[in-house]
C-alpha cells in the first residue's frame, strides 16, 4: 500500500510457505488484471463451480491449461459449456518460476513446467472453505497471486481443517506460495473486506491466481 509506514516483510508462514508482500508493483497487477478479463470470457470462461451432492461454490473460476472440476481435471470445461480449455501461456509459467525462486529459493524451483491456472473471482460475500489443493499429481509448490480486494487467507496445516492455522491478510499485489511440508497444508479464505482494492485498480472484489504443475 503506498504510504505504509513500515513496509510488510516477507513472513514464513509455515515450513515450505512463504507470504511475499507486495510482490507485483501496480503495473504488474494491472497486466495481469487484463489478462483475467479475457480468461473469464466465453467459451470456457468464468462459471460458477457446483460441487456434488449440492450447493455451489461462492467464488467463481475460469481455469487455464487444464480445467478443475470436483474433483479432478479435464481438458475442457466439463462441468461448463464444454468449451476446451484456454491455453497455459508461457508468461505464468516463468511467473510462477520467480515466485518460487523468490520465496522457497531457486533450489525449489520445479523441473516439470508449471502447466495449470485457476482464477478465483469473489464477488460480494463470496469465501472459500478450508481445503487442500490435492489433484494434481505432482508435489511441485503452489503459487497464489492476489489482486484487488483484500482478504484473510487462512494457513493451516496437512493434517487437520482445523488448528493450529495462521492467518494472513493478503492484499492486491501479494504472493503466497506454499511446498514442501506444507503443499497438502488445509487453506481457505474465510474473509474478504469489499472496497479493499487500490483505488484506481478498475477491479470491483478480488482475484486470486492460484499456478500449478499437473504433474498429468
Ligand atoms: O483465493 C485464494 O487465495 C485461495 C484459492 C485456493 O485456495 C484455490 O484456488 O485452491
Ligand atoms: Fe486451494
Amino acid at each position: 500500500m503506498d504510504g505504509e509506514l513500515f513496509p510488510r516483510a516477507p513472513a514464513r508462514i509455515a515450513p515450505g510457505a512463504v507470504h511475499h508482500p507486495d510482490w507485483l508493483d501496480a503495473e504488474a497487477q494491472r497486466a495481469l488484471l487484463d489478462a483475467c478479463r479475457e480468461w473469464a470470457r466465453p467459451p470456457a470462461g468464468l462459471r460458477t463451480v457446483r460441487i456434488p451432492g449440492g450447493g455451489t461454490m461462492s467464488a467463481r473460476q475460469v481455469c487455464l491449461g487444464r480445467h478443475w472440476y470436483p474433483y479432478g481435471y479435464a481438458p475442457t470445461a466439463v462441468d461448463g459449456d464444454g468449451a476446451p480449455v484456454k491455453p497455459f501461456p508461457d508468461r505464468l509459467g516463468d511467473l510462477a518460476r520467480r515466485a518460487v525462486a523468490d520465496t522457497l529459493g531457486a533450489h525449489e524451483v520445479p523441473e516439470a513446467p508449471y502447466d495449470i491456472a485457476l482464477v478465483n473471482f469473489y464477488g460480494p460475500g463470496a469465501r472459500m472453505g478450508m481445503h487442500r489443493d490435492a489433484d494434481e499429481h505432482a508435489d511441485a509448490p503452489v503459487v497464489s497471486v492476489s489482486l484487488g480486494d483484500t482478504c484473510v487467507f487462512r494457513f493451516g496445516n496437512p493434517g487437520t481443517r482445523t488448528r493450529p492455522y495462521t492467518d494472513v491478510t493478503l492484499r492486491s499485489g501479494d504472493l503466497f506460495v506454499f511446498g514442501g511440508p506444507s503443499r497438502y497444508a488445509y487453506h481457505g479464505v474465510p474473509r474478504v473486506y469489499e472496497g479493499t482494492a487500490p483505488a484506481g485498480s478498475g477491479l470491483t472484489g478480488r482475484l486470486n491466481i492460484t499456478l500449478r504443475v499437473s504433474g498429468l
